[in-house]
């Protein structure tokens, strides 16, 4: 197929975009380096930088897997305005652009910010969506205009709702500034570019006091976009979580990534992060039961020991 791969110069996209080269589909990456980096284009695909926003004619485009957004959540509180910018009015924009092109199958990058704090863990994706963050708000809007152009204009739709994404898939590895995540953090320690890391938190009513967080492997997640794809059907919007069911602990994440580096890692305690839920794990029974999609590396250290090779 030939395929409109949005962000794909970021972190997630640029290993979807990688998979899809492999598979032998056609893969142009539209990208406004805003966050990504050029150089995280696979080899194989066509790179346009530009934005979403003015994405042009998609003609011949037989789909779009949309990965470009906006996704600190720190600064969504601070600037709710470029959050609604562009990833809402980004994608409504690709969407027209789409719909004018007569391109009617898009694969979307929604998150777990969408259910904000969870009823009951694991988290379902007929659980409510309420999110306590500009981010996750406006992937909620996405999610809801998806649902209308499917149902009004026959758009095939899928929505993947990432729990914590993690690892390294070859080279493809995590590159953000700032980072906010926390295994570059650690990793950052062990590689001598900080002193310590500072742990958010331990007083939540988890085992040892710290988050819990549900760590997918980005190359389980990249291929779960290549079963969505074939899974859309016309007119209709499904969604879909993702993660790999299992709650890992921030205390637990720093021993590994100890572990794993060699590095003592010192860390800081301090106060809970604004916005951090205590625990965030995903049903992905869905997913694996409509799909067939398992994860393969579910292991902490399998997933920790990936992304610091990519790094090193
Ligand atoms: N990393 C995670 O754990 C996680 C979790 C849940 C959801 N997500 C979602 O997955 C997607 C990818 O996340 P990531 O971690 O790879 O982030 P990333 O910042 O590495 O990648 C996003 C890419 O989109 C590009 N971009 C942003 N706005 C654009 C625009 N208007 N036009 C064109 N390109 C634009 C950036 O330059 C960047 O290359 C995002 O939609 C994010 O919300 C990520
Ligand atoms: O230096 C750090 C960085 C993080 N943490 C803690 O580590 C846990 C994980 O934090 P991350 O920033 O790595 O990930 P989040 O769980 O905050 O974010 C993920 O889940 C969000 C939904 O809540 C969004 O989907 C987001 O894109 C996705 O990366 C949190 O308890 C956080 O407070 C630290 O203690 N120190």
């Amino acid at each position: 197929m030939k395929l409109l791969v949005t962000g794909g110069a970021g972190y997630i996209g640029s290993v979807v975009a990688t998979q899809l080269v492999e598979a032998g589909h056609a893969v142009t990456v539209l990208d406004d380096l805003s966050t990504g980096h050029a150089d995280a284009v696979p080899a194989g695909a066509s790179f346009v930088e530009g934005s979403i926003a003015e994405p042009g004619d998609l003609t011949g485009f037989h789909a779009v897997l949309h990965f470009a957004a906006r996704s600190l959540v720190g600064e969504s509180v601070a600037h709710p305005g470029r959050y609604w910018a562009n990833n809402l009015g980004g994608t409504l924009a690709l969407l027209d652009a789409m719909r004018g092109s007569g391109v009617g199958r898009i694969v979307f990058s929604s998150t777990a910010a969408v259910y904000g704090e969870p009823e009951h863990i694991p988290i379902r994706e007929t659980d409510p969506t309420r999110p306590d963050n500009p981010y996750g708000a406006s992937k909620v809007a996405v999610d809801t205009a998806l649902s209308t152009f499917a149902e009004l204009y026959g758009l095939a739709a899928v929505s993947l709702r990432y729990f914590n994404v993690a690892g390294a898939y070859g080279a493809a590895r995590e590159r953000h500034h700032p980072e906010t995540h926390l295994i570059p953090n650690l990793f950052k320690v062990a590689q001598g570019e900080r002193d310590s890391i500072s742990l958010f938190g331990t007083d939540y009513p988890t085992p040892d006091g710290t988050c819990v967080r549900d760590y997918v492997h980005v190359a389980d997640l990249a291929r779960a976009h290549l079963l969505a794809l074939d899974a859309c059907i016309p007119g209709r919007h499904l969604i879909y979580n993702l993660g790999n069911g299992t709650g890992f602990s921030n205390q637990e994440v720093i021993d590994v990534c100890r572990e794993v580096t060699g590095h003592p890692i010192p860390v800081v305690t301090a106060p809970r992060r604004d916005g951090d839920t205590a625990v965030l794990v995903a049903s992905s029974e869905k997913i694996q039961r409509d799909l067939g999609w398992k994860p393969e590396h579910t292991t902490l250290r399998s997933i920790i020991t990936d992304a610091w090779t990519a790094v090193r």
